[in-house]
């Protein structure tokens, strides 16, 4: 069985959890919340057959096989990078935080130093394995259009790029590099970011992102072309109910992830 600390007790960390119920190969035995919620997280827990144990930080001397990061860029910073150090497998969901210049490096030295792996997890989109294997023959070009619903964009720059509430047809709130997708974005730009590292980084991969009145989806879509040839998906992903910036399959991507490292045979 694998031991698996989870960072992060929100829409995706619930759905991970609800899940795992299923699997006896997986035990998330510990979650590490932000400092002041470890009650009423530890509460609403509680009602589960086997409820982990809930945390601020990763005891000293606690050696899970895997850190999963289902919580935000700051636990990369607070909790991802320490545990590397230690020699601790991380599991990253947080893509669009590899944006911040130097982080990227930071996390590969970390691992190095603790002679382990850090893994980013394809989260709400697909492809990225075909899109990794392009770029070994070379890339030309990557454009990413992200189309969501009004109130995923709530709490962003898209509020004053138009009026979220009233707007009536599909509105492009954003069109540039995915460095600068991710730098407005960022709750929003995980795709941009893992769609950049696989393919040919933050400043050729180009982004547009929409607001679509007539979508209840967060679609992406994108396009890839190089020496291999050509590549077109469009993936219409369910929102969360508790997130509607999160699409449902971040929480299926995870538990694949997870289901990997723990079955005989892994795809
Ligand atoms: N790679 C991908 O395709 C996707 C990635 N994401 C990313 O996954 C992360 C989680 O998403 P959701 O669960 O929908 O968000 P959420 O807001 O529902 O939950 C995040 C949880 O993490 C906790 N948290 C924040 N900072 C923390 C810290 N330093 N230590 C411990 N806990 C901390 C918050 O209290 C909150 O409960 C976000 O960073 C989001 O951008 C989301 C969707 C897709
Ligand atoms: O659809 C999702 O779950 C999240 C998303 O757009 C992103 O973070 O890029």
């Amino acid at each position: 069985m694998l031991h698996i600390t989870m960072i992060g007790c929100g829409a995706i960390g619930l759905g991970v959890l609800e899940l795992l119920e299923q699997d006896p190969h997986l035990l998330v035995e510990r979650v590490i919340v932000p400092p002041g919620s470890e009650e009423a997280i530890g509460q609403r827990l509680a009602r589960r057959s086997s409820p982990p144990q809930v945390v601020t930080a990763l005891p000293e001397d606690a050696r899970p096989d895997l850190l999963l990061e289902c919580a935000g860029h700051q636990a990369l910073e607070e909790h991802v990078l320490p545990a590397l150090e230690k020699g601790i497998a991380c599991l990253i969901v947080s893509v669009g935080a590899l944006s911040q210049p130097g982080l990227v490096e930071r996390l590969e030295a970390a691992a190095e130093r603790g002679n382990t792996r850090i893994e980013l997890l394809p989260g709400a989109i697909g492809g990225i394995d075909a899109l990794s294997a392009a770029r070994v023959g070379g890339l030309d070009s990557v454009d990413y259009t992200g189309r969501k619903p009004p109130r995923a964009w709530k709490n962003t720059p898209g509020e004053q790029a138009c009026d979220l509430e009233h707007i009536s047809e599909a509105t492009v709130i954003f069109q540039g590099s995915a460095r600068e997708a991710a730098r407005l974005y960022p709750r929003n730009a995980n795709v941009a970011a893992t769609l950049s590292l696989a393919g040919i980084g933050l400043d050729r991969t180009r982004v547009t992102l929409i607001a679509d009145p007539h979508s209840e989806e967060n679609v992406h879509q994108f396009q890839a072309r190089g020496a291999f040839g050509g590549f077109e998906l469009n993936l219409r992903g369910r929102p969360l109910a508790a997130n509607p910036k999160t699409s449902a399959l971040t929480v299926y991507s995870i538990i694949r992830a997870l289901g990997n490292h723990a079955h005989g045979i892994s795809i």
